[in-house]
């Protein structure tokens, strides 16, 4: 068997989240010394922190929740591709990829360099992306950065976009060690039956 490369974001009290929002924490509820048998612990956090995925109810009301969403898209071959951007991320920027028969695309960006604090600005997905995608089968994308819109957008047009034409979202992935190529993705969502989405244990096995 090949060796996993975890590729998540590690969880703990200072990791960085989005502002106002709820930060991460773990506590105990019990300790062994007062239950006399186990620690018990509890974790509280935005959904929205660290490797998570989207689904389509974070931005739509009537939009799919995570139990909703077929597991098969976060378990498969993946491709991860390295590209150098400034403002955002757009066809141009990824016409050197070869995308032929690519479902799930990872995209180190490299944005966002310290990741024990959250990012002023991020590049984005450009709007025509979505569809130059799904034209090649890509069902799913996943990226090293907190969101695939400018951080402030209200009307978050990539992700909608990217909905719209069926493909996944996959953010706050680690992929400062990793080489571009294809490798098996393991980031399997919590069964969580009504959320807007999940953190996710993400790893690469090479192939
Ligand atoms: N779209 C982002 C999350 C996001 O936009 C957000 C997360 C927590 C609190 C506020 C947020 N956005 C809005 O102002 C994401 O998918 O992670
Ligand atoms: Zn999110
Ligand atoms: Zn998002």
């Amino acid at each position: 068997m090949k060796r996993l490369i975890d590729i998540s974001q590690r969880l703990d009290n200072q990791v960085a989240g989005w502002p106002g929002d709820t930060p991460f924490s773990y506590s105990l509820a019990w300790n062994k010394a007062d239950s006399g048998s186990v620690n018990v612990g509890k974790i509280v956090m935005s959904i929205h922190t660290g490797t998570h995925i989207d689904a389509p109810f974070h931005f739509d009301d009537e939009g799919k929740r995570v139990i909703d969403l077929d597991p098969e898209l976060y378990v498969g071959p993946a491709r991860v591709v390295h590209v150098s951007v400034s403002q955002s991320i757009g066809i141009d920027d990824l016409k050197d990829v070869e995308l032929e028969g690519v479902t799930r695309l990872l995209i180190r960006t490299g944005a966002w360099v310290d990741r024990q604090s959250f990012p002023q600005t991020i590049p984005h997905l450009e709007p025509d992306l979505a569809a130059y995608l799904a034209q090649y089968g890509v069902r799913l994308i996943g990226l090293d950065l907190p969101s695939v819109d400018v951080l402030d957008s209200k009307e978050l047009p990539a992700h909608h976009g990217l909905t719209r034409h069926g493909i996944h979202i996959l953010e706050g992935i680690v992929l400062e060690d990793v080489q571009p190529g294809d490798y098996e993705l393991i980031a399997l969502p919590l069964p969580l039956v009504e959320a807007d989405g999940s953190p996710v244990r993400a790893v690469l096995r090479e192939l």
